[in-house]
């Protein structure tokens, strides 16, 4: 996914200013920067879930592969089935069973003619929450630990197999051990989709993320691989931040 000299702007507040990066295919990529600095901002340009918000507007292109999902014509179901969400704090649909949670994902998003046991069981394993829901499949999915409500809710995003997962913040309601099994599947998860993470978490974006873009103001200041990033950052705004100097 390639982001071009985008601009998003909350009626006159101007929260992303001309931002280009690339996310490659099965890499992590963090963003990280200060509270305000436009990570989560940008994060919901990359499936159109921006504009959803009153007098929120983006400007610039994005290319999923080859296709401008801001371009004329572009149907915004499909990129957001193409370009899933993951939130901060999860969010299972609070009346339904642990199964229709992940069978919602591919039903809201119009997916037809699969087999619904088969795609479910094949989620929740890609979400390595198989072996601990199997035998209460009916049973309300607002019932698991927090931890594994994530991985419901990561289940439910790669139910409808996209592209590329966002996951905003996805560990900080979490306690260590299960942050640190989100983490591994994160890891896992690489290995078929294009992932971007935001997390305040500098120690969360250097055990997961290949690469990892500072953001300050709504500027990206330095985007490069996370070890770079950490410990021999090319600007010193980079380097004062992840010192720990501000933020
Ligand atoms: N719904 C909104 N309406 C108006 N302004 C907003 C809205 N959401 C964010 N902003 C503004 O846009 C800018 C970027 O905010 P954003 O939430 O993207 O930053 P962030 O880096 O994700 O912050 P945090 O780490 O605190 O979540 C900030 O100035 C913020 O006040």
């Amino acid at each position: 996914m390639s982001v071009r000299d985008v601009n998003a702007y909350y009626g006159d507040t101007h929260a992303i200013k001309g931002v280009s990066i690339e996310y490659k295919a099965n890499e992590v990529t963090a963003m990280i920067g200060p509270s305000g600095c436009g990570k989560s901002t940008l994060l919901r340009c990359l499936n159109r879930m921006h504009e959803e918000i009153p007098g929120a507007r983006a400007e610039g292109q994005i290319l999923l592969d080859d296709t401008d999902i801001y371009g004329p014509g572009v149907d915004v179901v499909s990129v957001r089935r193409a370009v899933g969400m993951v939130f901060q704090k999860p969010n299972p649909f609070p009346t339904m069973s642990i199964f229709d949670n992940v069978a919602a994902g591919l039903k809201l998003n119009g997916v037809k003619g699969v087999d619904m046991k088969e795609r479910v069981e094949k989620s929740l394993r890609g979400a390595g929450l198989w072996d601990e829901v199997k035998d209460r499949l009916s049973s309300p999915g607002i019932g698991l630990s927090g931890g594994q409500q994530q991985r419901l809710c990561i289940a439910r995003t790669i139910a409808v197999e996209p592209r590329v997962v966002l996951m905003d913040e996805p560990c900080s309601a979490l306690d260590p051990i299960a942050t640190l099994k989100v983490e591994d599947l994160i890891h896992d998860l690489k290995q078929e989709y294009t992932i971007v993470i935001v997390t305040h978490n500098m120690q969360q974006a250097a055990r997961v993320a290949d690469t990892t873009a500072f953001f300050l103001l709504g500027d990206m200041v330095e985007h490069a691989k996370t070890e770079d990033i950490f410990s021999n950052p090319k600007d010193s705004r980079t380097e004062e931040y992840v010192t720990g100097k501000f933020g």
